[in-house]
């Protein structure tokens, strides 16, 4: 095969984003790179399932992304830092008791979990550190509502002691990714701290300006 056919294909990497600034974002970061395809899936876990899901069935991927601003947990992940996701985690996915939350794996009811690909996990961390971003890989939640209370917070980090942040879609791109078969990753730039809701203070643009470098960084992981 001709190296112009090579150049000319379908892109073959998948970057599902919420929102529109945080595509033109990754874009900016992919810098022309043909061998991504940047979508939004809108904003929470059931959307971002359903488009993703859509995508798959619609075009031929090797690989999904699930990239966006998130929260931080206090001590885990600062403001303006990066994590990349060891475990993609439905983390309000079960039951109420009057014991406390019963998670679904514990009612005999499936995982709470999608496990990305550790070993691009590993390589998109190293590359971001060298590329002087500040990187966490650990756990990232997904709920479909943003936490606003220390009450939450609290439940939340005595449940998942090593998750470093909180989103609201990646559990969504991620189901829908391993039922076409597809190996994912979630990677996330913090935008604010999780806790009591305070909107003035989340830091959205600082987070872009690390989501740019998360989509240089994805185009050396692929290199
Ligand atoms: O201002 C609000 O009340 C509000 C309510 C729901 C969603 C939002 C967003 O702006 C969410 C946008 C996007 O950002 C991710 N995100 C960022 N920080 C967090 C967080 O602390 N907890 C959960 N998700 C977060 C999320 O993935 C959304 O797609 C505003």
């Amino acid at each position: 095969m001709k190296q112009e056919q090579f150049a000319s294909a379908s892109p073959s990497i998948l970057i599902m984003t919420s929102v529109a600034a945080e595509k033109e974002a990754i874009e900016r970061g992919l810098n022309g790179s043909k061998q991504f395809q940047v979508a939004l899936t809108g904003v929470g876990p059931t959307k971002a399932a359903a488009r993703t899901a859509t995508e798959l069935a619609t075009h031929s991927y090797t690989f999904v992304i699930n990239a966006g601003v998130a929260g931080g947990f206090k001590g885990k992940a600062d403001i303006a830092s990066t994590v990349v996701a060891s475990s993609i985690v439905a983390a309000d996915l079960g039951s109420e008791s009057e014991e406390g939350f019963l998670p679904v794996d514990q009612l005999g009811l499936g995982s709470p979990e999608v496990l990305p690909d550790l070993n691009k996990a590993q390589k998109l961390t190293k590359k971001l550190e060298g590329l002087g971003a500040s990187v966490t890989l650990a756990p990232i939640l997904t709920l479909a509502t943003v936490t606003g209370t220390n009450e939450t917070t609290t439940q939340l980090m005595n449940r998942f002691p090593t998750a470093a942040a909180e989103a609201m879609e990646g559990h969504g791109v991620a189901v829908a990714a391993e039922l076409a078969n597809v190996p994912v990753l979630e990677v996330r730039t913090i935008s604010n701290q999780v806790g009591p809701r305070d909107r003035d203070a989340w830091r959205i643009k600082d987070a872009l300006q690390e989501l740019e470098r998360v989509g240089s960084a994805l185009t050396e992981v692929w290199s």
